[in-house]
């Protein structure tokens, strides 16, 4: 990672060749074998099943701005290939309000007054601190577009929700439940963020987007553009499309795995699939000792996936 994001400077995963293609299973190391098995499945689907076809042939995709300093989140707005929405990441440990809204005056600067800005809580407010803090993060921002996962619970989303003008998107209470369809039900939000990886791959999340009625944004787990590919995939084959996608997250890295990597372009990733190269694969190559870690660990996600294994 060229920065701290999620707790993480280095991202590792792995790639799978089937006869349709590339699949990336990469999911984070806080994932159990079975919370992990629906990144598997959709490692499976890129590499033996391939995607649906899309109706359209860009996806508009936001910047994505980690908890860096004003400066640097003007600088990364600006060097973000046309984007005209971008995502910042707020509520940091260790950071303050101060921090946050900062960070919101120089992203609204750089994007102009027709740029769009949401901001990502992970979770890490409570329902009086996220009523509290909404209306000045809104100023701040110059007008939010919406506020992602402001509270853990589907219960505090939904009263949240009543309580502010901001509208409210899910995402670990979709990506890490049980029941993913239950956040539309729960009345606790106005847009779904869909991510491949952990929903169980393309068609998973086609079908979960027709069945939950929300627009939907397609968000990234911080892949390699193999992975981004599928997002792209999923993106692209939707019937509607209303908000730009979290996908310009190849940025976030600092090397990838294929010579074209899937960047925005006037705001925009082209739909495609870049292959990784062998010369990128072999420079790569995280080592012995991780690849043994890998092959126990997609062993007992398979086992996992199978209808047996830890959680
Ligand atoms: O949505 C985006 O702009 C980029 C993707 C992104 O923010 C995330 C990817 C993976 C893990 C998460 O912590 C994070 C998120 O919470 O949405
Ligand atoms: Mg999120």
């Amino acid at each position: 990672m060229r920065t701290r994001f999620r707790g993480l400077l280095v991202r590792e995963g792995v790639l799978l060749r089937g006869p349709a293609g590339w699949g990336e299973f990469s999911p984070f190391w806080d994932y159990g074998p079975r919370e992990s098995a629906p990144w598997l499945r959709a490692a499976r689907e890129a590499a033996y099943d391939g995607f649906p076809p899309p109706v359209r042939d860009r996806v508009p995709v936001n910047a994505t701005v980690p908890a860096v300093g004003p400066e640097r989140a003007h600088e990364v707005v600006a060097q973000s290939g046309g984007c005209t929405t971008a995502k910042v990441k707020v509520a940091e440990p260790g950071q303050g309000e101060a921090d946050d809204l900062a960070r919101l005056e120089a992203v609204r600067d750089a994007l102009g007054p027709a740029g769009r800005v949401r901001i990502d809580v992970n979770g890490l407010w409570d329902v009086d601190e996220a009523v509290r803090r909404l209306p000045a993060y809104d100023r701040a921002a110059g007008g939010l577009e919406y506020v992602e996962q402001p509270c853990r619970t589907l219960d505090e989303l939904a009263r949240v929700r009543r309580a502010v003008d901001v509208p409210v998107a899910a995402d670990e209470s979709i990506r890490r439940a049980e029941d993913p369809l239950l956040v539309a039900l729960a009345g606790a939000a106005d847009v779904a963020v869909l991510k491949v990886q952990p929903l169980g791959g393309v068609r998973a999340c086609l079908e979960l987007a027709e069945r939950c009625g929300l627009p939907v944004v397609v968000s990234s787990a911080l892949e390699t553009s193999v992975g981004i590919a599928a997002g792209v995939a999923l993106a692209a084959a939707l019937p509607e499309l209303p908000y730009a996608c979290g996908l310009a997250t190849v940025q976030l890295l600092r090397h990838d795995l294929v010579d074209d990597p899937l960047l925005p372009v006037d705001g925009a990733l082209a739909v495609r699939r870049p292959q990784p190269s062998p010369a990128r694969l072999a420079e790569h190559d995280a080592g012995v000792d991780a690849g043994w870690r890998w092959r126990q660990r997609l062993d007992a996600v398979g086992r996992a996936a199978a209808g047996g294994g830890a959680a």
